[in-house]
């Protein structure tokens, strides 16, 4: 531990609470890692090891580990949640009570609040009130990469720089790369949809249509993203970077991807129980899609491949069904004004 550096609690013991958390600790930030899981909790704090979610990872001595949530907050300088979206509201409630005054909470969810489709920006100001200062940390990072030490780079965007800076400098070490901005609206949007639209490219990889499917299938994905993102009224360059493009391009080819793993698995022929429970981890997608086509309804625009992910994911249509929908479309001029429709 270094004198003088922020003490860090990450809220969320999956595979990304607890890789950000021993990113963090390894920096030589106080750390502590909140969980619900006793056992898992014992593991970490006795062998070092998050046996359910990152299995033969070594994690650092130094991070502290707690199922004692107002014991995890006691001291913090700053809070990252990393519970999935639909436990983010009910987690951020758990914690008000317990949080530093002077605390900041940043979190690496992805996502809408399920049901309401509110930004997650949108819940912690209405949970925590006013002049809470407020991050989201986002971009092309699978928990697994970040735990066993490989370079990584992602985007903390949030209104208030100072703290954005401050959870940038947390994150930032020698093979990790911490960039700031202040979209929190273009991130937010950009870490859901790419979830949904890695579906996608997993269905057409897991029905062989190919490269050019794939790459097809990301261009115009990219440009869904484009077109919701103007529209809500987030910064085009957010989504041309780590927290847009980065991410899908990770998230639409890179095999860790759950989201893209459930793609492949309904493209084989799956059930979506059978292969979520396979995957055995929170795949946002399920429930993403539903709020990005609520945001899309809301705005008026038009999103065909997420559209197509939203049915197949109901059962409403087969894989197959969604292929023959896709390329059945008109023909049209690729920019049909400019980069946003
Ligand atoms: N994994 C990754 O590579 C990345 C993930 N993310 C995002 O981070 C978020 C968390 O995902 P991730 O860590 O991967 O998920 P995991 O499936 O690995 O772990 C989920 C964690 O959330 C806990 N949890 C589930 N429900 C609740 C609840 N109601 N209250 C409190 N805790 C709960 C689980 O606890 P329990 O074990 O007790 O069920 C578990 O510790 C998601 O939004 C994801 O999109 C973002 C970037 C990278
Ligand atoms: O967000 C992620 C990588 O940036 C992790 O993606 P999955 O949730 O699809 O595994």
């Amino acid at each position: 531990m270094k004198a003088g550096l922020p003490a860090v609690a990450v809220i969320g013991a999956g595979s990304w609470g607890t890789a950000l958390a021993a990113l963090i600790a390894r920096h030589g930030h106080p750390t502590v890692l909140w969980g619900r899981d006793a056992d898992c909790i014992a593991a970490i704090g006795q062998r070092h090891e998050n046996p359910r979610y990152l299995p033969g990872i070594a994690l650092p001595a130094a991070l502290r580990a707690t199922t004692d949530l107002a014991a995890a907050l006691h001291g913090a300088d700053l809070v990252l949640v990393v519970v999935p979206s639909h436990a983010f509201a009910q987690t951020l409630r758990a914690l008000a009570p317990h949080r530093p005054a002077h605390a900041g909470v940043a979190w690496a969810t992805k996502g809408f609040e399920p049901g309401s489709g509110r930004f997650l920006h949108e819940v912690a100001e209405e949970v925590l009130g006013d002049g809470v200062p407020l991050a989201v940390v986002t971009g092309p990072s699978f928990a697994k990469e970040v735990a066993i030490g490989l370079p990584t780079a992602l985007t903390v965007h949030g209104h208030d720089a100072a703290f954005a800076q401050s959870v940038a400098d947390a994150l930032h070490g020698p093979a990790f790369r911490a960039y700031t901005g202040d979209d929190m609206l273009g991130a937010e949007l950009g870490g859901a949809m790419k979830n949904v639209l890695a579906v996608a490219t997993g269905v057409a990889d897991g029905m062989q249509l190919g490269l050019n499917a794939r790459a097809g299938l990301i261009t115009r994905g990219l440009n869904e993203m484009l077109r919701l993102n103007h529209a809500i009224g987030g910064k085009a360059e957010t989504l041309m970077g780590l927290a847009g493009l980065g991410d899908l391009v990770l998230t639409c080819t890179g095999d860790l991807s759950r989201n893209r793993r459930l793609g492949l698995a309904l493209g084989r022929g799956q059930s979506i129980a059978d292969a979520v429970r396979e995957i055995g981890q929170v795949v946002e997608s399920v429930q993403t899609a539903d709020e990005v086509m609520r945001q899309a309804d809301k705005h008026g625009i038009e999103l065909p491949i997420s559209s197509a992910v939203q049915a197949v994911l109901h059962g409403e249509i087969t894989p197959a069904d969604g292929l023959r929908q896709l390329l059945a479309r008109e023909q049209k001029p690729e920019y049909p004004q400019n980069l946003f429709g």
